[in-house]
């Protein structure tokens, strides 16, 4: 038995009410993220990952948002019982976030010491000697060069990747005991994105943390996380360790997502269509209109329950083909586990051929793809 986690959120339910409607943005989502734990919500764009992660601490803005159902339960507490002030307490406290857009975490008419100082003195009370050693301290370790002479420049001096690591130690600052990064290294460049993953999980080591992680990059999960959930338009399609995810692929849209890993499927594959309608979305299965698999079945009702796969409660799946007496071979073909890759996997069905998981090489490729590089010349001129 595993010991209690640290987050267990179920059933969250956070809509945004529209002038074109009421959207679902999160539509009934639950997963834990366990001590020390490197959770990734991975998904396309407009999944709900981002709305998830910022219902936690509720940085969801309301109107026009509102958590409207759910248990978001942190180390014991239920957060959606918090008052407003005890949670503003909690956040960048206990709870830390990292954005994809440094910029938005610094503020340019302060330096970046004066702020992280500000950042531990608001939380915890010691004098501004102590606070400024530990500033530099947290400086040096997400690995800003020459902290000490760096603590009284101004965020505009710093290279975007650079900059991530400033609003990085800023989250650190209080000793958090879940960091929330969404899509952290997104406008960074490859390089740098990569530096900035293994200086989170260094992090996490150092400081003991849980890790939420959000992003829409699979070769970013392959690499990082502990257990993935993935989600489409607002639901959770499965969920379980990483190493189960990409070695058994059981819901359609995780095995599409996995076929445009280069290396994997055909590599170049996309999935065809597009997500559904925010405020008027499909019945049954929220995938269905893009899955080959789908049968009547998955047309009506509601999205189907998470049934375990092959009897493993730890990796979930929301698929009609999965129900008890069902047939889950009609989605992973004739017993072959591997990728979906008839492409691939011609090796019948021991799940462990050629295109078989974790092979994070493959993941610069796809996420070149997603970059512009404008962060190495900016990068340059950090260390002139
Ligand atoms: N303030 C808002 N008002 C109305 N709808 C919103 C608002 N914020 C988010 N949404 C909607 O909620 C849904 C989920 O958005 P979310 O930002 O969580 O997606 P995401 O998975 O993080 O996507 P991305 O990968 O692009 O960041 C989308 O349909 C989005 O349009
Ligand atoms: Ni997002």
């Amino acid at each position: 038995m595993s010991a209690e986690p640290l987050l267990s959120i179920r059933d969250l339910r956070t809509v945004f009410h529209t002038d074109d409607g009421l959207v679902r943005a999160v539509d009934g989502v639950s997963f834990d993220i366990g001590r020390g734990e490197t959770v990734c919500i991975v998904g396309e764009s407009g999944s709900g990952k981002t709305v998830t992660g910022e219902s936690i601490t509720r940085l969801i803005r309301t109107p026009p948002g509102e958590i409207a159902a759910g248990e978001i339960v942190f180390d014991g507490q239920d957060l959606t019982a918090l008052s407003d002030e005890a949670l503003r307490a909690l956040r960048g406290d206990r709870i830390a976030h990292v954005f994809q857009n440094p910029q938005g975490a610094l503020n340019p008419v302060y330096t970046v010491g004066w702020q992280i100082v500000e950042a531990i003195r608001l939380h915890e009370d010691v004098s501004k000697g102590a606070a400024r050693d530990r500033a530099v301290d947290l400086l040096d370790r997400v690995g800003i060069p020459e902290a000490t002479r760096r603590f009284d420049d101004y965020p505009h001096e710093f290279s975007g990747g650079m900059k991530q690591r400033v609003s990085i130690a800023m989250a650190l600052a209080t000793n958090p005991d879940l960091l929330i990064a969404d899509e952290p290294t997104t406008a960074l460049d490859v390089t740098i994105q990569n530096q900035i993953l293994s200086l989170l999980d260094d992090l996490q080591t150092e400081f003991d943390m849980s890790v939420l992680l959000i992003t829409h990059d699979l070769g970013v999960v392959a690499e990082v996380a502990d257990r993935v959930v993935v989600m489409y338009a607002g639901k959770v399609m499965e969920r379980g360790g990483v190493f189960d995810v990409f070695e058994q692929p059981s819901h359609p849209y995780t095995r599409a997502l996995l076929d445009c890993l280069p290396g994997r499927g055909d590599g170049a594959a996309s999935i065809g269509g597009r997500l559904p309608s925010s405020t008027d979305p499909p019945a049954g299965c929220r995938f269905h209109p893009r899955c080959e698999h789908a049968v009547d079945a998955c047309r009506e009702g509601e999205q189907p329950p998470d049934y375990a796969v092959d009897g493993d409660d730890d990796h979930v799946v929301s698929c009609v083909h999965y129900e008890p007496g069902g047939d889950p071979s009609v989605v992973r073909g004739g017993g072959d586990d591997a990728g979906s890759g008839d492409a691939v996997d011609d090796d019948g069905g021991d799940g462990r051929g050629s295109g078989a998981v974790g092979t994070p090489p493959a993941d610069r490729t796809l996420r070149a793809e997603s970059l512009g590089d404008d962060g190495s010349d900016a990068d340059r001129e950090d260390r002139a």
